[in-house]
């Protein structure tokens, strides 16, 4: 997760860049544009040099609005900014340009909380929330802390009021994780009294305020019906007539049997949803992303991502305009696919232990959450032309410590870094930056486990914007392992795209050749020996301008043939070429080692 704390004073003058700033006579007009900045709804002129890079552009922003560099993203003409050190004038921003500023203020705050006598809890709250709020959450948990007056919550060291923000405990939070540790202990008072032997019994029944009882009434013959299972019989109520919610799986192919795991996150939704419980959209992220909660308001249990709320898609919550041509935020995307390669990233994210035929439910390979399609209608989410029913993609939500933006790449397992290159060399992902890989404890060893999410970039038309934050990290020049080899091998992209065929996305020609062309790459550059790096090197442009090495090959391909020729030959020519240049790599490699 993001911090979104400013780092520098703010500033309010017109932005103007340093270098233009220092010009010492009148500025030359030929140097610089005048580009407005729209950033939540009001818009700023910003004068800039075509010769700036982009991250100069945003460390300005940095001092004059205060938004760190990391949570900035920046969108011109339906294209993300992405690269930092490429220049204003790549990306083909002119004079009176509007750049949209998105800002990625991270909403969640990871909370974890040891009582006196041990017991640990975590919590998911929102930076807006106070301490107050945490000592809600505990009481619910803890019979101990039932009493709020009783209940003393301590950081570092120090209690904390309970109109304390948790945006503002962040600050101050001196652990080198993500989380926020704090303690909570029976207030000075109490601890001073000697504990009776009745304190049990003074206990009083949790405080539900009286909206939220009526809320979670239900109807336990229907949940009954539905679920088959068991449901506590001594609290009947009844639910109220009509749900003014729906939540259903898409399913295309009757053929398909959904596994249990994802049958209860959508079972979970749907009682968070019937409960009164509404989805929190997040903050961060450029499109509509909805945290949807369990049936006691206590955790998150999936992750909504409506099309119509993609980036650049009519009811874009961020208000980033509407695309022109239908192209997403990446190059070779569609606005309003990115549902489609939610889902499509985890069907393909076969486990070790064997391909996934129909919906498997085991653990994929690289950990992508289970992802279902689903059709879904409630008032909360963005809906500025009246309430209607929405398709996107829920997501099973991960538990976390934060996301790798949050941490050094040195502590991350080996294996964990190969993995996700497998996944995304592949897709071949243009979004696989370090805010999309989450951070998990392994329950068993301890050891980190990364989760990769966010797929709605992968399985482009084009590799023009692929890009891997790991290509950067240690662990990506280490050779893969035997058993990441074997699977690597086992790989099929002819299989891969019948699949998904089966699960209702016939993929477009152009997807499906990406991705024929990446699998066979990285097939092709493990029998080589090369190492994720050299392999993820060949996918990613260095510069925005300069093609990478697989757009040198696919354009070789395409010169080499007509434009009759059939896919099968097409793929046949590239693999020809592809040995070619694969096997240079690998040579001038082995002579460096
Ligand atoms: N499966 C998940 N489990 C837990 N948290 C999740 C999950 N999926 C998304 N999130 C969180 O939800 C927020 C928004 O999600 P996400 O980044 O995927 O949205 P987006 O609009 O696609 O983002 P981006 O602008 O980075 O492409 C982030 O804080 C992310 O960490």
């Amino acid at each position: 997760m993001s911090s979104g704390v400013a780092i520098s004073p703010i500033q309010t003058e017109p932005v103007l860049s340093p270098k233009f700033m220092s010009w010492p006579l009148v500025p030359c007009p030929d140097e610089s544009i005048l580009i407005y900045l729209s950033v939540s709804g009001s818009v700023m002129p910003m004068r800039v040099l075509e010769s700036d890079s982009i991250e100069s552009v945003k460390l300005r922003i940095q001092s004059y609005k205060g938004f760190v560099v990391k949570n900035q993203k920046l969108v011109c003409g339906g294209r993300e900014l992405a690269r930092s050190n490429s220049l204003v004038r790549d990306y083909g921003v002119t004079d009176g340009n509007v750049l949209h500023l998105v800002l990625r203020l991270s909403d969640l705050q990871v909370i974890k909380v040891r009582s006196t006598s041990g017991k640990e809890f975590t919590f998911y709250v929102e930076r807006g929330r106070d301490v107050g709020y945490v000592k809600q959450q505990v009481a619910k948990k803890e019979k101990e802390f039932d009493d709020l007056d009783e209940q003393e919550v301590v950081c570092e060291g120090e209690p904390l009021e309970d109109q304390r923000l948790i945006d503002d405990v962040c600050r101050y939070n001196n652990h080198n994780d993500a989380a926020i540790h704090l303690l909570v202990r029976k207030s000075s008072k109490v601890r001073a009294r000697p504990v009776e032997k009745n304190f049990e019994l003074d206990i009083v029944a949790p405080r539900l305020n009286e909206g939220e009882n009526v809320r979670r009434q239900y109807d336990a013959s229907e949940e009954n019906d539905r679920r088959g299972d068991e449901v506590d019989r001594e609290i009947v109520p009844r639910k109220p007539p009509d749900r003014d919610f729906l939540l259903e799986p898409i399913i295309v192919n009757p053929k398909i049997e959904f596994p249990s795991l994802i049958w209860d996150m959508v079972n979970a939704t749907i009682d968070g949803l019937d409960a009164g419980f509404d989805p929190i959209r997040s903050m961060e992220g450029t499109g509509g992303a909805y945290f949807m909660q369990d049936s006691h308001g206590e955790k998150f249990v999936s992750v909504f991502k409506p099309i119509d709320e993609e980036p650049m898609a009519v009811n874009n919550p961020q208000g980033l305009p509407l695309s022109l041509d239908g192209e997403g935020l990446k190059k070779g995307t569609r606005v309003g696919e990115g549902a489609f390669r939610e889902v499509a990233a985890y069907i393909l994210d076969h486990p070790e232990s064997g391909h996934r035929s129909l919906f498997g439910g085991s653990k994929g390979f690289a950990g992508v959450p289970p992802t279902v399609m689903v059709k879904c209608l409630h008032k909360g989410f963005n809906h500025p032309e009246g309430v209607t029913v929405k398709i996107g993609s829920l997501q099973m939500f991960m538990e976390n410590n934060g996301s790798c933006e949050d941490m050094g790449p040195g502590a991350f397992p080996l294996k964990e870094v190969h993995k996700i290159s497998v996944l995304d060399i592949r897709m071949a992902n243009a979004d696989r930056h370090a805010g999309n890989i989450l951070l998990d404890k392994d329950q068993e060893n301890g050891q980190t486990v990364l989760i990769p999410i966010d797929h709605g970039y992968c399985l482009p038309e084009s590799f023009e914007d692929c890009t891997f934050e790991w290509l950067y990290w240690p662990q990506a020049r280490q050779p893969y392992d035997s058993k990441t080899i074997d699977y690597i091998k086992s790989l099929d992209a002819e299989e891969d795209i019948a699949l998904l065929r089966f699960h209702g996305w016939d993929m477009p020609v152009a997807c499906a050749r990406t991705f024929r062309i990446s699998t066979m790459l990285l097939k092709k550059g493990v029998e080589r020996g090369l190492t994720p790096f050299a392999i993820g090197s060949i996918m990613c442009r260095e510069t925005l301008k300069k093609e990478s090495v697989i757009e040198e090959i696919v354009q070789e391909a395409q010169d080499s043939t007509l434009p009759v020729t059939s896919e099968a030959a097409f793929l046949e020519t590239l693999s020809l070429i592809m040995d070619h240049r694969l096997d240079e790599i690998a040579g001038s490699a082995s002579i460096n080692c």
